[in-house]
């Protein structure tokens, strides 16, 4: 087995009656390790709820979500907020840092919250995976957005999860800083990054597992793979995608309608 995600047959109702709105209809998707997945669609095509029920933040209506091998469908509360501190790691378009704490801090928190102590080394490591060792006791204020979103990247990454969601992560920096911020999620996942003068390089490799949310057609390029939703069917794929691929599927999928 070496899908850190599975959906088997999920479909997710929200209401009933007359009201019911059917946000996804029997997904089936594996999503392997090391992969860096997009997910687009429509506006209502079920993205979130998709994101929402993989994460373990929402419940299927039926079918299985397995991460690491484990369907995470039948968990109690406790368990599942176990398995989202633990195996499950979560990125916005917000940063959500508390200010009055240092980036280090600021990831280390989630595991303090869970009244556990980590040790420095884990979360200096988590920093230096997003290229931000030599920040980590700057407070937020003192770092810009791009280096915030690192901050909150690394936090996620600090319990190793098995799988990293990201719902628009770029949709509140400026182009430059969201494509940089882009390259480090690629390289998070074990892709190739072009070479960028200046930049950061020569970090040690660690394999995390993507999938991520975004609107934007030069986003989900940065990704190995798009998959197209529209109302909550999963229709379509690309690999190895470019831009202009990618948005010629979606305006396809905008005329379908
Ligand atoms: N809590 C809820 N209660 C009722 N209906 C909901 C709820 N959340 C989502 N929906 C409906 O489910 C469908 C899918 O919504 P979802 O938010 O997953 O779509 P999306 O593709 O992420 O949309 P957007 O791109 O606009 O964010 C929509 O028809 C939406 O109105």
């Amino acid at each position: 087995m070496d899908d850190a995600v599975r959906l088997e047959s999920l479909t997710k109702t929200y209401g009933s009656g007359d009201s019911a709105v059917t946000a996804l209809r029997e997904i089936a998707l594996s999503f392997p390790r090391g992969s860096f997945t997009a997910i687009m669609g429509p506006s209502g095509s079920g993205k979130s709820t998709l994101l929402q029920c993989a994460a373990g933040l929402d419940r299927p209506s039926s079918g299985r979500v397995l991460i690491d091998g484990e369907d995470i469908v039948g968990l109690n509360e406790t368990e599942l907020t176990e398995l989202r501190r633990d195996r499950t790691g979560f990125i916005f378009q917000s940063f959500n840092l508390l200010p009055s704490l240092t980036a280090e801090q600021n990831v280390a928190l989630p595991m303090r919250l869970a009244g556990r102590k980590p040790k420095r080394a884990t979360v200096l490591a988590a920093l230096a995976q997003v290229g931000l060792e030599a920040k980590a006791g700057s407070r937020p204020s003192q770092l810009s957005g791009g280096q915030q979103q690192r901050v909150a990247i690394a936090r996620a990454l600090v319990s190793r999860p098995a799988v990293l969601f990201a719902d628009e992560p770029t949709g509140a920096l400026d182009l430059t800083t969201g494509r940089e911020l882009l390259d480090t999620l690629r390289r998070l996942a074990g892709g190739p990054v072009p070479a960028q003068p200046g930049g950061p390089g020569g970090e040690t490799r660690v394999t995390t597992t993507i999938v991520m949310v975004t609107h934007d057609p030069t986003v989900a390029a940065y990704a190995d793979r798009v998959l197209f939703l529209a109302d909550g069917s999963l229709v379509g794929e690309l690999r190895a995608p470019t831009a202009e691929a990618v948005a010629a599927r979606m305006t396809d999928l905008a005329v379908a309608r």
